[in-house]
């Protein structure tokens, strides 16, 4: 099993969300940004040095939010989501395609990956 932590990235009242390129695993499925959990490092940790090297952005590590034990058909994972705030940088697209600012309201609207999907409603329900 793969620990894997994403970011509910607040600013004001949206969350930032991002779609995977082409050549990733789950090319074109949208996501709350994050990455692998490596050995000896906390999850909050893990997930600012994600954002800084996958967006370019300064964030901080709130709570946790939730998480959810997915398979895939060739990895499982457990995905591991804190709510975190943006503090600075601009976006720059490196492992993504798209990103986008959007409000709880309209995060049905994107093609979620499918371990996502609960932290989705969630959000919608909050
Ligand atoms: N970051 C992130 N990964 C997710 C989410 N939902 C989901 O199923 N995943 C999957 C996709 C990948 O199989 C795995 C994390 O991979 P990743 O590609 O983001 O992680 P990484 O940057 O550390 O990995 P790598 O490409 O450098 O190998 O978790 C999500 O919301 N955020």
């Amino acid at each position: 099993m793969i620990d894997v932590v994403a970011g509910i990235i607040w600013k004001n009242d949206k969350i930032l969300i991002a779609r995977r390129s082409k050549n990733k695993h789950l090319p074109y499925k949208w996501e709350f940004p994050g990455g692998k959990i490596e050995s000896g490092e906390s999850a909050e940790k893990a997930l600012e040095r994600e954002l800084k090297e996958e967006l370019g952005i300064h964030t901080k590590t709130n709570d946790f939010f939730s998480n959810n034990i997915h398979q895939y058909e060739a990895i499982t994972i457990n995905l591991y989501a804190y709510n975190s705030i943006y503090l600075s940088g601009d976006i720059t697209l490196i492992d993504h395609d798209q990103v986008e600012w959007v409000s709880t309201s309209k995060l049905l609207d994107y093609d979620f990956a499918d371990a996502d999907l609960p932290f989705v409603y969630k959000l919608v329900n909050l």
